[in-house]
């Protein structure tokens, strides 16, 4: 079974149907353009009955120090997403300022975008592999967007790293036998409307990622 992060989370019931279906991530979006975008406060309720061995992930786009620590005066994480255009000395920073380990994603459109996610795997702890934004997009992730997954066959990497960009239930078992991924990372694919998660479709995703 791939481990599953459902990011963009608002709403305690789909935070329980996440838990309650395995998922191992729960992603809360600190980027105030995402239509998921939560407060602190919130991610603290939202994440404050989640069991042991679940992660609390706080996702960023070019956070700065400030922004970092006054989320984390507040809501509990377990791990940082970067989803912007961080550079891997940024990544480094980010680890020693706030003590947590970090997930950098990384966009493919291209195999000249392959290089990248070995420069990142030399300081983050994890790697998040998400198609390549179009030039014009407000989000640099979270958009339904995939990326064509024989890019990465036969690849490896030094890090652990989770598949991600359009994903849903209908194709991620596709997605997994494909890529070979061990973990899978869904936004918009189990929600009806823009930042509008759907439990069945959480547990649909779930069980087709097992
Ligand atoms: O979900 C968001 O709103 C978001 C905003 C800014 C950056 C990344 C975001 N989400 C991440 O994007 C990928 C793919 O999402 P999708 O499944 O294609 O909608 C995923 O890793 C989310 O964590």
């Amino acid at each position: 079974m791939a481990q599953v992060k459902i990011c963009g989370l608002s709403q305690p019931a789909h935070v329980a149907a996440a838990v309650e279906a395995g998922a191992r991530y729960l992603g809360f979006v600190f980027f105030a353009e995402s239509p998921r975008a939560v407060t602190p406060g919130r991610a603290r309720a939202l994440g404050a009955e989640v069991p042991p061995g679940v992660a609390r992930v706080g996702l960023f786009v070019d956070p700065d120090d400030a922004l970092l620590q006054a989320v984390l005066a507040e809501a509990h994480l377990d791990l940082i997403q970067l989803h912007g255009a961080e550079s891997p000395g940024r990544v480094a920073d980010v680890k020693a300022l706030t003590g947590l380990p970090v997930m950098k994603a990384v966009g493919l459109s291209a195999p000249e975008d392959l290089p990248a996610l070995t420069d990142y795997g030399l300081v983050a702890d994890l790697l998040l592999v998400d198609a390549k934004p179009p030039k014009d997009a407000v989000l640099p992730g979270g958009n339904g967007l995939a990326f064509d997954w024989r890019l990465l066959t036969g690849r490896r990497w030094l890090r652990p790293w989770l598949l991600a960009g359009g994903l849903t239930p209908a194709n991620v078992a596709e997605a997994i036998r494909l890529t070979g991924a061990r973990g899978v990372d869904v936004s918009s694919g189990v929600e009806t409307a823009p930042g509008v998660k759907d439990s069945g479709m959480i547990r649909d995703f779930i069980a087709a990622a097992s």
